[in-house]
C-alpha cells in the first residue's frame, strides 16, 4: 500500500501504529475528531481534525491523498460507558462506520483493516478463544462493532472490498523511547491506572470484583504490546495487497493471561513502589476471562509478538508514565 488514511490516528492504537506506517516509508493520513485523542501524538504531517461521518471531508481526503488502503480505529471504547449509552455506541461504532465505509468504497478504496475487539465473544468461553467460537457479546461495545464486522462481511462479498478486522484483546505499554504512550482522560484502563498510583497520583487502584471464577478470585485479560498490536497491521495491508486472506477476523493476543492482581504484582516490582489496591464492585459487562488463540494470525500472516512479555509491556508504560505524568498535556 502506498497511501493509507487512518481513523482514530490521534488515538492510543492509532498513534503508534501511524508512527509504525511511517518508519516503513508509507504516506500516512489520519483523520481524527480529537474527542479523546491527542494532536500531540498524531506522527505525521498529513492531519485532518474532523468526524468520520464527514462524507465530504472523507472524500477530499481520499481524492487529494490518492488514499489506497484505510485502517479505521476511531471509535468509542469504554465498555461501562457502552453499558449506559447504547445509542452512543451504536451510533459512533456502527453507523459512523458503515457510513465511512461507504463513502472510502464509492471512492474506489477496497482495502479495509478495522479495529474490532475480543468484546465481540462475550463471556462464557473456555481459554483460549479462537475466532471460530461463538459471538455472544455481552456489552454493547461488542455488539456494536460485531455489527461493523457484519457489515464488512456483506460488502466483501458484494463489492470486491478486501477486508481484514483484528480482534485485539488489551492493548497495553508504550513506544520504547517513551515518546508517545497511552493518555485517556478520564482514564479507565487498568495498567495505566496501577501506574498513576505507583507516581503517586492516586492513592489506591480498585480491583472490580475479587470473587469471580478464576484461580485469585480477579479477572484475567491477555494484554498485547502496542507495537505488536501496530505490527499486526502493517501484515494486514500486506496481506491485503498480495490477495493473500484465508480468514477475514484475527485474534490479536499472546495467549497468555493476567489477573487484576497480577498486573498489580508486576507493577509494584517494575517501579519499586508499593502499589495500594482495594476491593470494589464488580464493573458491569465485565467479562470473567478473556485470553486470545492467535495462531492463525502468526500462521496467515507471519505475526510473532515481540514486546509483550508482560515486563516489557508495563517497563515500558512505566517509562511514559514518569517521562510524562500528564499524558500529552503540559503543566507548568
Ligand atoms: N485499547 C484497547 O485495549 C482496545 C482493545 C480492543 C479494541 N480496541 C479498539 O481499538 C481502537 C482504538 O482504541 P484506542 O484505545 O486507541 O482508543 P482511543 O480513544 O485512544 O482512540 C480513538 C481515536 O478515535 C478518535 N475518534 C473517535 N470517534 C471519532 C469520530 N467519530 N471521527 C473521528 N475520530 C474519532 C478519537 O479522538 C481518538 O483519537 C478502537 O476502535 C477500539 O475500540 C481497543
Ligand atoms: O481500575 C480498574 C480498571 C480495570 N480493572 C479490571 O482490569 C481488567 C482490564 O480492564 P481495562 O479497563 O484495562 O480493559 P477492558 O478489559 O475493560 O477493555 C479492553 O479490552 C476490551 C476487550 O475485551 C475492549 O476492547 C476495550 O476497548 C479495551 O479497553 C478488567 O478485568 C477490569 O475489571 C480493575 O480491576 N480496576
Amino acid at each position: 500500500m502506498k497511501s493509507v488514511l487512518v481513523t482514530g490516528g490521534a488515538g492510543y492504537i492509532g498513534s503508534h501504529t501511524v508512527r509504525e506506517l511511517k518508519k516503513r516509508r508509507i504516506h500516512v493520513v489520519v483523520l481524527d475528531n480529537l474527542s479523546t485523542g491527542h494532536r500531540e501524538a498524531v506522527q505525521t504531517p498529513y492531519f485532518y481534525e474532523g468526524d468520520i461521518a464527514d462524507e465530504s471531508l472523507v472524500k477530499e481526503i481520499v481524492q487529494k491523498h490518492r488514499i489506497d488502503a484505510v485502517i479505521h480505529f476511531a471509535a468509542k471504547s469504554l465498555i461501562s460507558e457502552s453499558v449506559k449509552k447504547p445509542d452512543l455506541y451504536f451510533r459512533e461504532n456502527t453507523m459512523k462506520s458503515c457510513s465511512f465505509f461507504e463513502t472510502v468504497i464509492r471512492e474506489g478504496v477496497r482495502n479495509i483493516v478495522f479495529s474490532s475487539t475480543a468484546a465481540v465473544y462475550g463471556s462464557a468461553h473456555s481459554a483460549p478463544i479462537r475466532e471460530d467460537d461463538s459471538l455472544r457479546p455481552v456489552n454493547p461495545y461488542g455488539q456494536s462493532k460485531l455489527k461493523t464486522e457484519k457489515y464488512l462481511q456483506w460488502a466483501g462479498a458484494n463489492r470486491g472490498v478486501k477486508w481484514v478486522a483484528l480482534r485485539y484483546f488489551n492493548a497495553a505499554g508504550a513506544a520504547l523511547d517513551g515518546a508517545i504512550g497511552e493518555d485517556h482522560q478520564p482514564e479507565s484502563h487498568l495498567i495505566p491506572l496501577v501506574l498513576q498510583t505507583a507516581l503517586g497520583q492516586r492513592e489506591s487502584v480498585a480491583i472490580y470484583g475479587d470473587d469471580y471464577p478464576t484461580p485469585d478470585g480477579t479477572c484475567i485479560r491477555d494484554y498485547i504490546h502496542v507495537l505488536d498490536l501496530a505490527v499486526a497491521h502493517i501484515l494486514a495491508l500486506q496481506a491485503l495487497g498480495e490477495g493473500h486472506l484465508p480468514q477475514n477476523c484475527y485474534n490479536v493476543g499472546t495467549g497468555s493471561g493476567y489477573s487484576v492482581r497480577e498486573i498489580i504484582d508486576m507493577a509494584g516490582r517494575v517501579t519499586g513502589k508499593a502499589i495500594r489496591s482495594t476491593i470494589a464492585p464488580r464493573r458491569e459487562g465485565d467479562p470473567p476471562m478473556l485470553v486470545a488463540d492467535s495462531k492463525a494470525l502468526r500462521e496467515h500472516l507471519g505475526w510473532k509478538p515481540q514486546y509483550s512479555d508482560l515486563q516489557t509491556i508495563i517497563m515500558s508504560a512505566w517509562k511514559w508514565h514518569q517521562t510524562h505524568p500528564f499524558g500529552f498535556e503540559k503543566r507548568g
